[in-house]
């Protein structure tokens, strides 16, 4: 586990409201967050941004082809200690690996809407416990679910996986590599992509003014999406520390609100409303698992999930299937055994005629002998 010690300003303490000071001074805290999104859209490297410093690694070429050769979407956790001043973040970062990248997408949300209930079951468990007592919490506080920048809005894979997850946990959707669009195509894509999301009402996780402050939760909302930009190099010696990426035309800073929503989304997550993600986590999202398992779970067992079910339901296909199987070949064998006995039963009939046959004229001959005898004796 990569332990990263004072980080790029991470925390800006003196700006803290009330609330997140005393979260501050609690001196540690869990924070786990997800990337969502297909492979190339630039969450490793934003999530080093993110953090300021090298959290994940980015995947090297055969290593890239190695986890790609499994035909399932998997989660791959990856764990780091960020140490600033006294304040120590256990920090958990979930990469969700092939999701949105075979031809045949369908379902690939399960495993990861699977993955977090998994989570609030196991905390479920340890809540059901008489002694609550270093409780392990992996429940995950953020999803930021990585749009590829389109000019057309979402794909249809982008609307159906949003409004899954979005039931298990925090989403915040970010349009990747912004730099790739004009600013007229991204204030359109944003504008498209927001009436999706609303026409199919997904709730997604907007920063309360509870938080923060009632402008600043409001320019933070309306930010969303966000459209970021990633790099992991410096723009020049000129602007030394500005990390941004460099074109031949000019250079795309991460952090200058005129070139992207970084900053903004930053704020979001580390300086504002980190304790409002671990609560909203605990209050909204856990409180409803929880309800909906006591009232629906029949004898305390927890419900099967689709996944598992499916698997199920291969499992008794396949029984079925090697049964039919099995008693096709029985039948075929009795078939062949009765038509075996058949020959020899008809074999054994013959010869028994042939012996009938042979005792008769044998008889015959007895007759006639005796009938001789008979005649010569009366002479
Ligand atoms: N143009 C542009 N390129 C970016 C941006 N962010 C990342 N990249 C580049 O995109 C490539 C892939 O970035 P990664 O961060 O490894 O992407 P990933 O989503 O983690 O990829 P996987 O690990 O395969 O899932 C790298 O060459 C990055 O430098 C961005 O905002 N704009």
């Amino acid at each position: 586990m990569p332990l990263v010690e004072k980080p790029q300003l991470l925390f800006n303490q003196s700006s803290l409201p009330t609330d997140r000071e005393t979260f501050i001074k609690k001196e540690e805290c869990y924070f786990t967050v997800m990337l969502c999104g297909s492979s190339g859209t630039g969450k490793t490297t934003f999530c080093n941004n993110l953090f300021s410093s090298l959290v994940k690694s980015p995947k090297s070429v055969d290593n890239f082809s190695k986890v790609h050769k499994q035909k399932e979407v998997h989660i791959e956790k990856t764990k780091a200690i960020i140490k600033e001043d006294d304040f120590r973040l256990n920090l958990t970062v979930l990469d969700t690996v092939g999701f949105g990248d075979f031809i045949n997408n369908k379902d690939c949300w399960d495993v990861i809407t699977d993955y977090l209930d998994d989570q609030h079951e196991k905390y479920l468990l340890h809540d059901q416990q008489s002694l609550r007592l270093q409780r392990k919490d992996s429940r995950v506080h953020l999803c930021l679910y990585f749009i590829k920048p389109v000019p057309y809005g979402m794909l249809p894979l982008d609307v159906v996986a949003m409004n899954k997850l979005s039931k298990h946990v925090n989403v915040i959707p970010v349009i990747a590599k912004a730099d790739s669009l004009t600013k007229p195509e991204l204030d359109s894509l944003k504008g498209k992509i927001n009436k999706i999301l609303q026409a199919q009402n997904i709730t997604l996780f907007f920063p309360s003014a509870i938080y923060s402050a009632d402008e600043i939760a409001k320019d933070l909302s309306q930010a969303c999406p966000f459209a970021i930009v990633a790099s992991k190099e410096a723009v020049n010696d000129e602007n030394e520390g500005k990390i941004g990426r460099k074109y031949p035309w000019g250079t795309s800073e991460i952090e200058n609100e005129d070139h992207c929503d970084f900053s903004k989304l930053k704020n979001l997550i580390i300086n504002n409303h980190m304790l409002e993600l671990i609560q909203s986590t605990e209050k909204v999202i856990y409180e409803r698992y929880r309800q909906e398992q006591l009232i629906n779970r029949k004898n305390g067992i927890p419900k099967l999930k689709k996944a598992h079910y499916e698997r199920l339901n291969e499992e008794k296909a396949r029984i079925q299937k090697k049964v039919e199987e099995k008693s096709v070949e029985l039948e075929n064998t009795f078939k062949e055994r009765e038509e075996k006995l058949a020959v020899v039963r008809d074999d054994l009939n013959n010869e028994l005629a042939e012996y009938h046959d042979k005792v008769r004229i044998l008889e015959t001959q007895l007759d006639a002998l005796r009938n001789y005898k008979g005649k010569n004796q009366k002479k």
